[in-house]
């Protein structure tokens, strides 16, 4: 019996740890009713760091609000849509806002060919950020991101409140599959294989640096792993037919950064996760922004983390990831700009 309560007791402080007064985490979830959204909600529900959750979507968002509310985990869900002010309500006291707000591809588009829609969406969101909940982590999951972290980021600074640690576009999908697609060719447990990707967030701005795993690979597993990591969008936008993109595995992807970044903010030294961030590590070649590791702290961003040794193969990589990678962060400077 005392065993018994002994146990209970250490399962409930472990709870209070997560929810007491130091540790009061709001996270928004703007686009929370769509493909990615949903699942991205409910793995967030399922997160005990997580003490209030708060779902926007212009559509539908009381609904996925009252279905995970019945879940029996510590967080008050509340659903808002544009009216009486639901935007401000949802974001009022963000301490992180998670954004999958916008159209995804269908067969034969490019994350580019996006733009034209979801430029809009992000900066019109970003302006409400930028009022409501200026000092939350931004974390950009609408694509294409090459493009939408930069207008995030100059509509911050329209408004004064840009804080480059705070603003990250959400590439841990490209690691998350590297390291399952290196796991299926190499036959290992995808947890025992990590690889690091950097650049961007579409086709050649995928930079997966294979040299660094550790692994050895023919230079026909290289060619083939490289395209399907830079690729991996396009097999699922592919098999799903006209209907969407990967949603279920993004979900996924964009919740193991949300808890990365909570657990560094409630003081968790040396967490690691790759993020496409205002970065020095290309500014001499006119880039601004680039994904690396970046270690996390209670600000945000704590150290970018350098790209390290790279074969000749992935110097050449790089090459073409900084050509459009440069065009996809001025396209939205611009928009903001005009
Ligand atoms: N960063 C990444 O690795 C990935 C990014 N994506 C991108 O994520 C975005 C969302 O994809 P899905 O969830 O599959 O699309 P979806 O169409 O299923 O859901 C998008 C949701 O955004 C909502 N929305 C539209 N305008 C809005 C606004 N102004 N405010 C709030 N909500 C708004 C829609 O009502 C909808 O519920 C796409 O742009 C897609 O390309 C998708 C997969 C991976
Ligand atoms: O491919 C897309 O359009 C969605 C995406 O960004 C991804 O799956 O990596």
């Amino acid at each position: 019996m005392f065993a018994a309560t002994r146990v209970l007791s250490s399962v409930a402080a472990k709870r209070t740890f997560a929810t007491s007064a130091a540790n009061l985490s709001k996270v928004a979830v703007l686009g929370a009713a769509g493909g990615i959204g949903q699942p991205l909600s409910l793995l967030l529900k399922n997160n005990t760091r997580v003490t209030d959750l708060s779902l926007y979507d212009i559509v539908n968002s009381p609904g996925v609000a009252a279905d995970l509310s019945h879940i029996n985990t510590n967080s008050k869900v509340a659903g808002f849509g544009p009216e009486n002010d639901g935007l401000k309500k949802a974001l009022e006291g963000s301490e992180i806002v998670v954004i999958p707000a916008g159209v995804p591809r269908k067969p034969g588009m490019t994350r580019d060919d996006l733009f034209n829609t979801n430029a809009g969406i992000v900066r019109d969101l970003a302006e409400a950020c930028a009022k409501h909940c200026p000092k939350a982590n931004f974390l950009i999951i609408s694509n294409p991101v090459n493009s939408t972290v930069p207008i995030f980021a100059e509509v911050l600074k329209k408004h004064g409140v840009y804080d480059p640690k705070r603003l990250f576009g959400v590439t841990t999908l490209d690691v998350v599959r590297a390291s399952r697609f290196v796991s299926e060719v190499k036959g290992k447990d995808p947890k025992d294989v990590n690889v690091t990707v950097i650049g961007g967030h579409s086709g050649v701005t995928i930079v997966p640096l294979l040299s660094q795993t550790g692994e050895k690979f023919s230079q026909e597993e290289l060619d083939a792993l490289t395209n399907r990591i830079q690729f991996g969008g396009d097999e699922v936008v592919k098999a799903k037919n006209g209907t969407g993109s990967a949603t279920l595995s993004m979900a996924f992807a964009g919740a193991r950064f949300a808890d990365s970044l909570l657990q560094a903010k409630q003081g968790k030294k040396g967490i690691v996760e790759p993020t496409f961030v205002e970065s020095p590590i290309y500014a001499d070649q006119g880039i601004e922004f680039f994904a690396t590791n970046v270690e996390l702290g209670p600000e945000g961003v704590e150290k970018i983390l350098p790209v390290g040794e790279t074969s000749e193969y992935e110097k050449d990589l790089i090459t073409k990831c900084i050509a459009d990678l440069k065009k996809n962060i001025e396209k939205g400077k611009s928009f903001v700009k005009a």
